[in-house]
């Protein structure tokens, strides 16, 4: 058997479509959905995906301000700036760039933010009602890895799915999302002792442990779906995932690459966030109950 491809940039690309039309007929009633992108620091990756953000919010029509601060940044100016923004109407959505530097703290920078302009999905209200199946923004990169599924006709119901790494962001919220779709949820992660023997029993296997090529097809069980989400340097400085694709090929039934998985969606579902905010908030005005 060779695995399948699963061709994130492909079906992002469709998702970014549906997008457009959407911020088309939003700004026929005289609505620009805006998106805040909050930078602090010099991290190189987090400068190049928060280029990638504003650049395709604009590609969509939509409106995206990058409020940029240096690493000396102290944590009441940004709670500050949070709270402007949370007080801005022509604002939709929030997102703060992670990670952040030492001396502020991420759980109450996040927390700060307004639950309803939430479009990362990690404040504790999001949180929270994705837990308990109601209406909430959904994390960017899981529900991106969900969409994946769905449109590869893979369903997680009754299937034992593994994963590896526990992080807020992608690890605790993907189980989470899997739960709700029926599969039978293993968490892995550092301390795991004898990972391979859990991971061989997945039917969907997702690593989200940050190791380069780690898994190999020994981890592996035959015709498993494999889900890479880790973003790694291999030892000519190559992107790469925590999955050694060569040799998973022939084992795997389906594969995401990196690059060109699980990333693109990440971007998608936050265009997908903002213009769903936009949209509840024209709800508002007009007196008609969403989250
Ligand atoms: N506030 C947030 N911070 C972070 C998030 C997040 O969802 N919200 N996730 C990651 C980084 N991230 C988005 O912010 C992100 C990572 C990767 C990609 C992506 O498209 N990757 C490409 C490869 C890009 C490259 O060549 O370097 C791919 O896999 O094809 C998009 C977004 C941490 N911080």
């Amino acid at each position: 058997m060779t695995a399948k491809t699963i061709d994130g940039k492909a079906v992002s690309l469709k998702i970014k479509e549906q997008v457009k039309t959407r911020v088309e007929k939003l700004k026929e009633q005289g609505i620009v959905p805006g998106l805040a992108v909050v930078l602090v620091g010099e991290d190189s990756a987090s400068h190049t995906y928060v280029k990638n953000k504003k650049k395709t919010c604009e590609s969509l029509g939509m409106r995206s301000d990058l409020h940029q601060f240096p690493d000396t940044l102290e944590e009441a100016e940004l709670l500050s700036v949070i709270d402007d923004l949370n007080k801005d109407p022509d604002i939709h959505g929030i997102l703060v760039q992670l990670p952040l530097p030492k001396q502020i703290d991420e759980f109450k920078v996040i927390q700060a933010i307004d639950p309803s302009k939430d479009v990362d999905g990690f404040h504790p209200v999001s949180v929270g009602n994705m837990v308990i199946g109601k209406e909430a923004f959904l994390p960017c990169t899981p529900h991106g890895i969900m969409k994946l599924l769905e449109h590869y006709g893979i369903n997680p119901a009754g299937k034992h799915t593994v994963v590896i790494g526990r992080s807020n962001i992608v690890g605790k919220p993907i189980g989470q999302l899997m739960l709700q779709q029926d599969a039978t949820v293993t968490y892995c992660h550092s301390k795991t002792a004898d990972l391979a023997s859990f991971t061989r029993q997945a039917d969907i296997l997702v690593s989200a442990i940050g190791k380069a090529k780690l898994i190999d097809h020994s981890f592996v069980k035959p015709g498993a779906v494999v889900i890479d989400v880790g973003m790694n340097r291999d030892e000519n400085g190559k992107l790469c995932g925590d999955v050694d694709l060569a040799d998973v090929q022939e084992t795997a039934s389906f594969l995401t690459p990196v690059p060109g998985g699980v990333g693109p969606m990440t971007i998608a579902m936050l265009m997908e966030n903002t213009v769903q905010s936009a949209e509840n908030g024209l709800l508002k005005d007009k007196n008609i109950e969403t989250m």
